[in-house]
């Protein structure tokens, strides 16, 4: 059992001045969050000492684990030598050219600060390039904090029961098309019916922030075929899944090519970052080429591309996806068996180094995840601290594996599991 007296001090002291206490939703655990110290590889401290094994990892950015020794000499190297300019480096074209050269969507890009930043510029683009203002965006997915996209949103919208966000007047949102997940039909409907003004598609290519929730059969490519014959721009938000599932990213393991694509989390090596890219005839509408605005103080901040591209030259050396695919596998038949042997109706979800315990039916789309018991899911998540275990605090949030997780720490896990699943 972990105690977790200094954290509840510091909450009480971190609601007074941060709301909820934190700096983001997620991370406002009931009744209070632990406060970290500290973390390396798969484990992550909090101020009362406690140490746990971490499947939350940032989110998912630290594919590599915590303080990853390579990434962290590549910081401080660029550290040396300044960390902000407002010039140009040559950092940025040569993460630029790799990532271009790993994903076929990609002709062009330009680097910003967050994911959020990503997909409110690639929608931006999207819409200059067309001259048309409705998207569609798929129920439950979560795209970042901006105004369009804070409709039926996943992640700590879903979680706190507000996926719908005040502050954001009707007019931002009324070109917001909403369909379901795995449902081609409704998509087909929504942009045949909508043609006329319809820029874009933006999709998760698996459901991270309610999931994960995997597309069924040829559901992309039926997305990438509807789209192409609507003229209508796919972006592919690849914030979660780019360098996940493969170097490639989703795009590369279910063998689909947007128009557009953002990307986020692990390109920066864990500092912050974000990328859209695409097709060069839309890249080129970006101001200064094009009319597009689009504009930041800390875009390709030299320490989080130098981050990046360290981070990226590992995962390509050391294979380092093959390895997560087996090491995914292996946990999720532990954990099927689990569930199995105890006779509980729970789903395993995932994919690759992406994985999910549903309390409830195998889910397709965001109203059947609604349905999954998220009081009950929450319990667990406290019974698995207490076991040492930090997975994310949701049954609405991907749990992540990285390379420094050993055989040893999935035992630990899987025994864990066996413990509080009921
Ligand atoms: C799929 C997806 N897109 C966009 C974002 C926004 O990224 P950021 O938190 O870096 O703004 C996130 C995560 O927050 C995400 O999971
Ligand atoms: N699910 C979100 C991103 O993937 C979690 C990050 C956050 O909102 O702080």
């Amino acid at each position: 059992m972990v105690t977790l007296d200094k954290s509840k001090d510091l909450f009480d002291k971190a609601r007074v001045i941060l709301p909820g206490g934190v700096s983001s939703p997620v991370r406002a655990i009931k009744p209070y969050p632990f406060y970290t110290e500290s973390a390396n590889g798969c484990r992550i401290k909090d101020i009362d000492g406690n140490e746990y094994i971490d499947y939350c990892l940032a989110y998912g950015p630290n594919i590599l684990g915590h303080a990853n020794p390579v990434i962290k000499q590549a910081i401080i190297d660029q550290l040396d030598k300044g960390w902000l300019y407002g010039t140009p480096t040559g950092l940025e074209v040569t993460l630029a050219e790799k990532i271009a050269s790993l994903y076929p969507s990609i002709d062009m890009l330009r680097f910003v600060s967050t994911g959020t930043e990503a997909t409110m510029s690639a929608l931006r683009a999207a819409r200059g390039f067309t001259r048309k203002n409705k998207f569609v965006k798929i129920e439950g997915g979560f795209h970042g904090a901006h105004d369009a996209v804070l409709v039926k949103a996943g992640s700590g919208a879903t979680t706190h029961g507000k996926p719908d966000s005040l502050g954001i007047p009707e007019d931002f949102t009324k070109n917001t098309l909403q369909v379901a997940y795995n449902d081609i039909e409704a998509m087909t409907e929504v942009i045949e019916s909508n043609q006329d003004d319809m820029a874009a598609v933006i999709i998760e290519p698996v459901l991270g922030n309610i999931g994960p929730i995997l597309p069924e059969g040829d559901y992309l490519k039926e997305v990438r075929k509807v789209t192409e014959e609507n003229d209508v721009v796919l972006i592919f938000d690849e914030v979660i899944t780019g360098f996940r599932l493969a170097m490639g990213g989703a795009q590369e393991y279910f063998g689909v090519t947007p128009d557009m694509t953002t990307l986020g989390k692990i390109v920066g090596g864990g500092l912050p970052i974000g990328v859209f890219g695409g097709k060069r005839e839309i890249l080129d509408m970006i101001s200064p080429s094009g009319s597009v605005y689009q504009a930041g103080t800390f875009s390709g901040s030299p320490a989080s591309v130098a981050a990046g591209i360290a981070a990226v030259d590992i995962l390509e050396k050391e294979k380092v996806h093959e390895k997560l695919e087996a090491t995914g596998n292996m946990l999720r038949a532990g954990l099927n068996d689990i569930i199995a042997d105890k006779g509980l109706d729970y789903h395993v979800g995932g994919i690759a180094s992406m994985f999910k315990v549903f309390f409830g039916d195998k889910p397709l789309n965001y109203q059947d995840v609604l349905k999954c018991d998220k009081e009950g899911y929450l319990q667990f998540f406290h019974d698995m601290l207490d076991s040492n275990v930090f997975l994310p605090p949701s049954q609405f949030e991907t749990n992540f594996l990285s390379t420094a997780h050993t055989e040893a720490d999935l035992e630990t896990t899987l025994e864990a599991y066996a413990a509080n699943l009921k």
